[in-house]
């Protein structure tokens, strides 16, 4: 069945403008990094339709122009697509190496085009181009293959793949084939199947993009759902599953892990002097203290209103007890400024150690937070075995 590469180009730019409004709409409402970034993919689908529009007009247009302009809206396209995904990555944009490539790129194409046609060269440079834009995008999706939860970046990986596979194809036919087309719009079974699998180009793109959109935002939401807003430390459900883990591996090695539980002395008095919104900036900068004495491998959590757990893989009861004492020095000896009057505050740290003989999280809490509410009754400001309460 002859195609013709016009009425394929019509298609093609028929579904990235319907795409391109596809997303648009959808994510008109709302603002944030990743909404922004779906939005400018949509307008890289509409400039890639004007690109395939072109080529379908090709017959009222002048050759170097259809060149010309064409490669402008395509390059264009792919500027928009590399600094599309990197914003929704969260990656740096690199928005000038992405200008420098999409530049040199028509630069080039336009002279091989215009100036001193040679189509070989034009489509070697131009694959160039794409070369470089596949080369960012897949540097901003790399190791996309290789956890589970990044599933969606995998499949984008595979669609550049395929779009490599392809340009290398294209090349190869063009210097190795015995009648080599002299335009992209020559219907030659290698001009019709790449305009057809790049046509197909933007929705999987699109697809694998979407994809990507809803990783991210599950990842979002897990985070979210894990985080104190207040103070950005982990919340009583992320110290759940972290406990878990933590128990899990150290049972495994035969280790143990340190339990503090703390509490901030009279803090009652804190917000009735400076206000909740005091007492909120005095709960910040006491986070900020706890962090500072924590190893890497420590976590804190906040678990109540004013009281902070922590947890610390390896550390036997003398380990713990230090820590302890090192993080209640700091809190009393670091005087805080809030609304410009100085506060000074003191915390109790009851502790209890996990080793062989006591893995359940439930009576290690327990406790501790007997030890805690002993240091409380002995006056404050102090820290508390559970192996002296218990
Ligand atoms: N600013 C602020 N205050 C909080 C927050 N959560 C709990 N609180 C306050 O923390 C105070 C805790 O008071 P209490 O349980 O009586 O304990 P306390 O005054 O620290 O006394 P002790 O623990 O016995 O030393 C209450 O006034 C709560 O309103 C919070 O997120 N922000």
């Amino acid at each position: 069945m002859p195609v013709q590469v016009e009425t394929l180009s019509l298609l093609n730019a028929v579904q990235a403008l319907a795409l391109g409004l596809m997303l648009w709409v959808g994510t008109h409402s709302g603002n944030g990094r990743a909404l922004a970034a779906i939005r400018l993919r949509a307008l890289a689908l509409a400039v890639e339709a004007s690109g395939y529009g072109l080529l379908a007009l090709q017959a009222f247009i002048s050759p170097s122009a259809l060149v010309i302009g064409g490669n402008a809206l395509n390059l264009l396209a792919q500027g928009m697509v590399v600094v599309a995904i990197r914003q929704l990555l969260g990656e740096p944009l690199r928005l000038k190496t992405a200008a420098t490539i999409g530049f040199l790129g028509w630069a080039g194409v336009s002279w091989l085009g215009a100036v001193y046609p040679d189509y070989r060269l034009r489509v070697l440079w131009g694959s160039c181009a794409i070369l470089g834009n596949v080369l960012l995008n897949v540097e901003a999706l790399r190791g996309g293959c290789r956890e589970r939860d990044t599933r969606a970046r995998c499949v984008l990986l595979w669609v550049y793949l395929l779009e490599l596979a392809l340009l290398l194809w294209r090349n190869g036919s063009l210097w190795l084939g015995s009648h080599p087309p002299d335009q992209v719009a020559t219907p030659t079974p290698v001009n019709v199947f790449y305009v057809l699998l790049s046509g197909m180009q933007p929705l999987f793109a699109s697809i694998g993009f979407l994809l990507l959109y809803n990783e991210i935002l599950r990842r979002e939401l897990h985070d979210l759902a894990r985080i104190d807003p207040l103070t950005g430390v982990a919340n009583r459900r992320a110290m759940g599953e972290a406990s878990d883990r933590m128990l899990a591996e150290a049972r495994g090695w035969r280790g143990s892990v340190g339990v503090l539980l703390l509490d901030a002395d009279h803090f009652k008095y804190i917000n009735d002097r400076f206000g909740h919104d005091g007492g909120d900036k005095v709960l910040q900068a006491l986070v900020g203290h706890i962090q500072s004495m924590l190893r890497s491998g420590d976590i804190v959590g906040r678990v109540g209103g004013e009281e902070f757990l922590v947890l610390s893989p390896g550390v036997d009861e003398a380990g713990l007890l230090a820590l302890a004492e090192r993080i209640r020095a700091t809190v009393e000896n670091s005087p805080m400024v809030i609304n410009g009057e100085p506060v000074r505050l003191t915390v109790s740290i009851g502790t209890a150690v996990a080793g062989p003989g006591g893995w359940d999280m439930t009576v290690l809490r327990r406790r501790a937070d007997a030890a805690l509410y002993a240091a409380k009754r002995a006056g404050r400001n102090r820290v508390m075995s559970s192996e002296a309460t218990a």
